[in-house]
């Protein structure tokens, strides 16, 4: 077993647990189908993050089966779900925790809207407060990338990186969301399915109206800083 200090295996077991139930809220959610998608957490304090084994039922998930990776993409050995292949995504979300240190979670889903907007490699244009509030604008559209190597990882990075948006929407494949925890990372999966359905309804009724930067830009300030409850770092959620 590799040997990590107290601290840090009480991490690990947090994100474990964490990102075991996650897995469970994008069944619920309505995200995913099949063994499609994937939640990944980083562990604070250490090179190191959680993310679900390949191809495995979602009813068979549980915190002992997720598999814990270095930040390279590979399977720390010897610890639990270890003796299984992680995700397909793992060197894409191992990428992303490489070069983006503020992100402490990644999810990916093919969920039905946001998917459709990737199909045909269209941005969704913000035209709801909803959109404003989460996003901070439009949700942007990625490359085309193979799965399996870190080419996901990359058109993620490049897309997002200086972008409010949290959520990407890569060409041909799908939605990958990314957040300060996994738990942030699965809410924008979450909004994002939202706001795609809601824009493309709209546009079966006439052309949806884009709202001013400027309106675009309060929105998303009052949301991130005063929606919601005090936290105990004084900021909102
Ligand atoms: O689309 C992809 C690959 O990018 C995945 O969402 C698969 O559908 C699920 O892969 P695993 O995480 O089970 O390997």
């Amino acid at each position: 077993m590799t040997a990590f200090s107290p601290e840090t295996q009480v991490a690990i077991a947090r994100v474990r647990d964490e990102v075991a139930a996650l897995h469970a809220e994008l069944v619920r959610s309505g995200l995913v189908v099949w063994t499609g998608g994937n939640v990944s957490g980083r562990v604070p304090g250490a090179d190191l993050f959680v993310i679900k084994p390949s191809g495995v039922s979602y009813d068979d998930l549980d915190a002992s089966s997720m598999i814990l990776c270095t930040l390279d993409g590979e399977v720390v050995p010897n610890t639990p779900g270890s003796d299984r292949s992680p995700s397909s995504d793992t060197a894409a979300h191992a990428y992303v925790y490489r070069e983006m240190p503020e992100v402490g979670g990644v999810v990916h889903t093919h969920s039905t809207y946001a998917t459709a907007w990737a199909a045909r490699a269209e941005a969704i244009p913000c035209v709801l407060t909803a959109m404003a509030d989460e996003f901070g604008g439009e949700i942007p559209v990625g490359p085309f990338a193979i799965i399996g190597d870190d080419s996901i990882g990359r058109g993620i990075v490049d897309t997002l990186r200086g972008h409010r948006s949290r959520a990407v929407l890569m060409r041909n494949h799908g939605p990958f969301t990314i957040g300060r925890d996994a738990r942030d990372a699965v809410k924008a999966a979450v909004m994002l399915e939202d706001v795609a359905r809601t824009v493309h309804i709209a546009r079966q009724l006439g052309d949806p109206l884009p709202i001013e930067p400027a309106a675009i830009d309060a929105l998303f300030d009052r949301y991130q800083n005063v929606y919601g409850q005090p936290t105990s770092a004084g900021a909102a959620r």
